[in-house]
């Protein structure tokens, strides 16, 4: 997977040389290049912001910086223009699509995805408007609060969707019983020592019984879930919820 990141602070984006990321940029299993907007302005204060026509506080992306830096990520796409296929371009908003684990999932099966940083009130919708020619363009959100920019909403859906990717995490098991995965939160888990401050790990997960372990875990999936998540709860279809295997 080939993942453009356009922004003012390219910095922010250092992370990602860290970690599995960073080391499946070094595996050549994801190509990442991060840019920064100024590089695609021309005059000596390398601006990238202006007032917002009719009025109001704080100041707009202007749009040809945006326009040089898109336009030279569409030119440079491994996607095929001949299957009419075009790259992802998720612009993080307050406004966006709330981005969950089923976008991660659709997302990591892109060949190539592009993001784009605002900053300030936002960038000039036109901008938006003409990637529409070269990109499928998705306005996301992280959830439902203010950042100052998108750089850390990028941080978050990177990670999110390259962990998905085959071979970045060592070991693909651990993707199966996460959150999510089946529709409601993961259950706790526990390590040694078996005792430790007076708090005793549940006798089931020492009992060896792989059957009782694994109702214990079920059940506390969906009590957790209907206690922090019961607007997951609605969307589960009867057989999750009706599985009868009640004692834990
Ligand atoms: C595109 O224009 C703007 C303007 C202002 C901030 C941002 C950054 O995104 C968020 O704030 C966000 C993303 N998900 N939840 C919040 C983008």
């Amino acid at each position: 997977m080939r993942i453009d990141v356009v922004s003012i602070f390219p910095e922010y984006l250092a992370a990602l040389d860290l970690s599995l990321i960073g080391k499946a940029r070094r595996e050549n299993l994801l190509d990442l290049n991060v840019h920064d907007l100024r590089d695609y302005t021309h005059d000596r204060h390398r601006t990238v912001d202006d007032t917002p026509y009719g009025g109001g506080a704080g100041m707009v992306m202007k749009p040809e910086p945006w326009a040089a830096a898109l336009g030279r990520i569409a030119t440079e796409s491994p996607v095929a223009k001949v299957s009419g296929n075009k790259p992802v371009l998720i612009v993080p908003s307050p406004a966006g699509a709330v981005f969950n684990q089923e976008m991660a999932y659709e997302l990591a099966e892109a060949e190539h995805l592009a993001f784009a940083c605002g900053r300030y009130e936002g960038i000039d919708e036109r901008v938006i408007e003409h990637a529409a020619e070269s990109f499928d363009v998705r306005p996301v959100s992280i959830g439902d609060y203010v950042l100052n920019g998108g750089e850390v909403a990028v941080l978050a859906m990177v990670e999110a969707i390259c962990r998905l990717i085959p071979g970045v995490i060592g070991n693909p098991e651990s993707l199966v019983e996460e959150s999510h995965s089946d529709g409601l939160l993961e259950y706790p888990v526990y390590t040694k020592p078996a005792a430790w401050e007076g708090r005793e790990v549940p006798e089931v997960l020492l009992s060896g019984n792989h059957g009782k372990i694994a109702r214990f875990r079920r059940n506390k999936q969906l009590e957790r879930t209907a206690a922090r998540r019961p607007d997951l709860i609605v969307q589960l279809d009867a057989s999750t919820l009706n599985r009868h295997d009640r004692d834990t």
